[in-house]
Order: C-alpha cells, then structure tokens, then sequence
C-alpha cells in the first residue's frame, strides 16, 4: 500500500490523499527551496513586527497580500524550474533560460510589491515612534 502511494500516477482517492501529497509539497519547498526558506524567515520577522507595533486590520489585509503574492511567485518559480530541468535536463537551452529567467522576474516584480506595502505600513509607524 505505502510503496504503492509512494509510485502513485493515477488520481488521488479521497481528499485527505490530496492534502497528504500537497503538504509533501510544501515539505519539500521547505527543506529544498532556499529562496522559499528565505521568504518564510523574512514573513516570520514581519509578523512579530507587525504584532510588536500593533497595526490596524486593513494593514494586516495590505501584508497577507504580500506575503502570498511573494510565497505564490516563489511556488511557480519552482514548479518553472523543476518542469524546465525535467525536459532539458544538464543541457544549456535558450528556451529553458528564458522561462526560468522570466519565472524569477515574477519572484522579483512580487518582492518589489512587498517591499512597496511594507514600507507605506511601517515607515509611518517608526518615525509616530522617532517623534514620540
Ligand atoms: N538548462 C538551462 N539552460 C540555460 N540557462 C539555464 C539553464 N538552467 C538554468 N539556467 C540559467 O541559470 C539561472 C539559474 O538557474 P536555476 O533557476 O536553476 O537556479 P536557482 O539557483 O535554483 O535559481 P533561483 O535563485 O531562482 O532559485 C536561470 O535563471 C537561467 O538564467
């Protein structure tokens, strides 16, 4: 049954099947992705930030945002990346860069976002605590 799963191609079962092979997807950007690491560290450090300096419903909206809209973009560059090198595998190929460049221009325009609401929040409320 266990090593039937693990070579599992046919469809999931039952819906826990599904979440069991979508958190070995998280599992696996976790333990293998540094760039995902990255984000969650950084997503982490915001939150208590966030919570240290008590903002407002409406800005916790504006930085779930950006939070997803960053952790989404690092998802679909790993899946680029993975799909790219399971067709090319080793080999240079003009195509593979330019989907894998174009997937790490997502990551890029989305971080630019996040960094554009985190500053228009917290800006703000570190100089109210300069001038206190
Ligand atoms: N098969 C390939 N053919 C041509 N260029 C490639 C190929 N594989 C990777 N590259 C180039 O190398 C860069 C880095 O490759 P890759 O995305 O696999 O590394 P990475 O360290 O996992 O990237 P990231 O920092 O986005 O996680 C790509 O953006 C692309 O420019």
């Amino acid at each position: 049954m266990v090593l039937k799963d693990k070579r599992q191609i046919d469809k999931n079962r039952h819906f826990f099947q599904s979440v069991g092979h979508a958190l070995e997807g998280i599992k696996k950007l976790i333990l293998e992705e540094r760039n995902f690491r990255f984000d969650l560290i950084i997503t982490l450090i915001v939150l208590c930030v966030g919570l240290l300096m008590r903002i407002a419903i409406y800005d916790w909206l504006w930085l779930f945002a950006a939070f997803f809209s960053v952790i989404g973009s690092e998802v679909l560059n790993s899946i680029v990346e993975n799909v790219v090198d399971l067709i090319v595998g080793h080999h240079f190929d003009l195509m593979a860069k330019r989907a894998k460049d174009i997937a790490a221009g997502g990551v890029l325009l989305s971080a630019i976002f996040a960094v554009i609401i985190g500053a228009l929040i917290f800006i703000p409320k570190f100089i109210e605590l300069i001038n206190k």
